[in-house]
């Protein structure tokens, strides 16, 4: 990463994070994360259930202070760039302002910043117009998160950060949702979200950042990442196998992860040819050998959770 000063007229990274870490008793919560996302990218930060993108989102936004490391937001201190109005975020557990009418909150929210979008047009661009004269008490989950999403662009931000923005929305929603939150990024503005889903990040990040246990394991391209998660599944019978063996498997070209049980063995496979031909090699009695395809979500959920068999094999895919 660069963390020297950009070169003079270039913009600075509308996101840098440098080392950050930040640990809660027993857990380290985000343990050196690095990122720098440049003005106009559309980022997903993708991880299981208590992989660290809350706690660097919280850390990104100076929500929470980090153990070490630095955020810079356009070359200024989180605080810094939320005051001058450059950054609107969607937070698992924001509140809305109760006992008024969303129309009316967002024009007393919309008095805090020193510009602010027409709320009017907030509204249609949130797609929440509809719901104006209807106070914030009376909506359902989705539509508490759609009108959390027309606070997030109140300030018209250059970046908006979302914490798992679709969490409570029915299928309908997520779609108008994405919709919007497209027509908003076709104007160069960055976008960073947090999200459990790979199929989400896939359909609307054009770059992917897979965190787990607090630290980044790959980081490119939506289509790269997805090779890397979305590789096939090999099984076959092999006889005798011992537990060094068992770890070696983990090690062949091609293989993310193995696990066994009594004689089967089943490699879970970004590169399933290279993978095949080195089992074959090394194995040349195996039996009963079958190549299936995985899913995206299986595949992703098996390089991300903390049961494989041999940690070890995962390290193929760290960058
Ligand atoms: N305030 C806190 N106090 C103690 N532990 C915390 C706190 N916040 C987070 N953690 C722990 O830090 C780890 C990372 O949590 P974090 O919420 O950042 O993950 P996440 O990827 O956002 O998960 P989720 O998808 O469930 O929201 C977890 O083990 C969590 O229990």
């Amino acid at each position: 990463m660069t963390r020297n000063p950009p070169p003079p007229g270039a913009s600075p990274p509308s996101v840098q994070l440098a080392g950050l870490r930040k640990r809660y008793g027993g857990v380290q919560a985000v343990d050196g994360v690095d990122l720098v996302v440049a003005p106009g990218e559309v980022v997903a930060l993708l991880g299981p259930n208590g992989a660290g993108k809350s706690t660097t989102i919280d850390m990104l936004l100076g929500l929470t202070r980090p153990d070490s490391g630095e955020v810079q937001l356009f070359g200024r201190s989180p605080r810094q760039a939320c005051t001058a109005g450059l950054v609107g975020a969607m937070l698992q557990n924001g509140g809305l302002l109760p006992e008024i009418t969303v129309g009316k909150m967002l024009a007393a929210v919309r008095a805090l910043y020193p510009r602010a979008l027409p709320t009017r047009e907030v509204l249609a661009r949130a797609g929440v117009a509809d719901l104006a004269d209807t106070r914030t008490d009376r909506l359902s989950g989705g539509q508490r998160q759609r009108v959390r999403f027309a606070l997030a662009l109140l300030p018209d931000p250059d970046l908006i950060v979302l914490d798992e923005p679709t969490a409570a929305m029915d299928v309908t929603s997520r779609r108008a949702f994405w919709a919007s939150m497209r027509a908003w990024a076709a104007g160069g503005r960055t976008v960073l979200f947090a999200t459990h889903y790979l199929e989400e990040a896939d359909a609307f990040a054009d770059r992917i950042v897979l965190l787990r246990r607090g630290r980044v394991i790959a980081d490119g391209p939506a289509t790269e990442v997805k090779a890397l998660v979305g590789g096939r599944t090999i099984r076959a019978t092999l006889r005798g196998l011992d537990a060094a063996g068992l770890a070696g498997l983990g090690r062949l070209p091609g293989v993310a992860r193995v696990e066994g049980r009594g004689d089967a063995v089943t490699l879970t496979c970004p590169d399933s040819d290279a993978a095949l031909r080195a089992l074959l090699a090394a194995h040349p009695a195996a039996e009963d050998i079958e190549v299936v395809g995985a899913g995206l979500e299986d595949a992703f959920v098996a390089l991300t959770t903390d049961d494989a068999t041999d940690p070890s094999a995962r390290q193929e895919i760290t960058r």
